[in-house]
């Protein structure tokens, strides 16, 4: 089997006498989708906020395409392709769809020998930011600000900027979050679609979502990893069901 492009080992995280994050082990294949589940406080978003670099892990390692990232900045873990999307947006809200897309294209590219070319004048990275939109099926809406988007839209918009960045692995918290059945529907069709490309750690509690997206899910109950298998499996693990599941399944 091949090497996991993220690779996490015994992480560990204390905040004062609590342990949110207790000895885990996770990791993410090329072309898989990788649920975490579990109740609310079980270290979901304190497990990615490690990896994604946002908070610092008290012992434990952090591998990704190949490389301990442990001691990397935010931004350096990001430059090398791990790509992450917040429970709060991080678009910038007064610039269009496009110009959105443009920048994290520019971002990718280097910005310093282009920093006098005025973004929206690059015919080329006009060009590629529309592609991506189009595939994000926002290309009607491309030049509507991001605050106007809906927030199905948005969520679209910044898969739409992983995408731009090449990241090689997704960190997603939560995004069916605040989503109608509608939104969700559509916003697990397009994940789906991407997997071959990118690789997804997703936190969910829309438990159809990660039903019908997952290939491995992995329980997490006060910071440990209770659990880990196919759907299947986790479906009929009689302790996730007593632990955390119950009527969702
Ligand atoms: N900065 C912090 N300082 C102290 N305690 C924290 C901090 N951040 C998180 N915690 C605690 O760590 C535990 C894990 O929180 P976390 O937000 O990671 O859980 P979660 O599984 O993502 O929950 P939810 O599903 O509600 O988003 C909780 O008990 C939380 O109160």
């Amino acid at each position: 089997m091949a090497e996991p492009i993220l690779d996490i080992q015994n992480l560990c995280k204390c905040f004062g006498g609590l342990k949110a994050t207790d000895d885990v082990s996770v990791s993410l294949r090329k072309g898989e989708i990788h649920a975490l589940i579990g109740p609310n406080g079980a270290g979901k978003s304190t497990l990615i906020g490690q990896i994604a670099g946002t908070i610092k892990h008290d012992g434990g390692t952090i591998r990704f395409d190949g490389q301990d990232v442990g001691q990397l900045r935010v931004t350096q873990r990001a430059q090398l392709g791990l790509g992450r999307t917040f429970q709060v947006s991080s678009l910038m809200p007064e610039f269009s769809a496009l110009r959105n897309v443009m920048l994290a294209l520019q971002a990718r590219q280097g910005s310093s020998f282009r920093f006098w070319k005025p973004v929206m004048k690059d015919a080329g990275l006009r060009d590629e930011a529309s592609a991506i939109l189009e595939r994000m099926r926002l290309a009607e809406r491309m030049h509507i600000t991001s605050a106007e988007l809906s927030h199905g839209e948005r969520r679209q918009l910044e898969i739409a900027i992983a995408l731009a960045l090449r990241s090689k692995a997704l960190l997603l918290d939560e995004p069916m979050a605040g989503m109608g059945p509608e939104g969700s529907k559509q916003l697990t069709g397009f994940l789906d679609a991407l997997r071959e490309e990118v690789p997804v750690l997703l936190v969910e509690h829309d438990m159809d979502a990660v039903f019908a997206l997952a290939d491995r899910i992995s329980v997490l109950v006060y910071g440990r990893v209770v659990a880990s298998g196919t759907v299947a499996e986790i479906r009929s693990n009689p302790l996730v069901r007593e632990a955390y599941l119950g009527e969702a399944v």
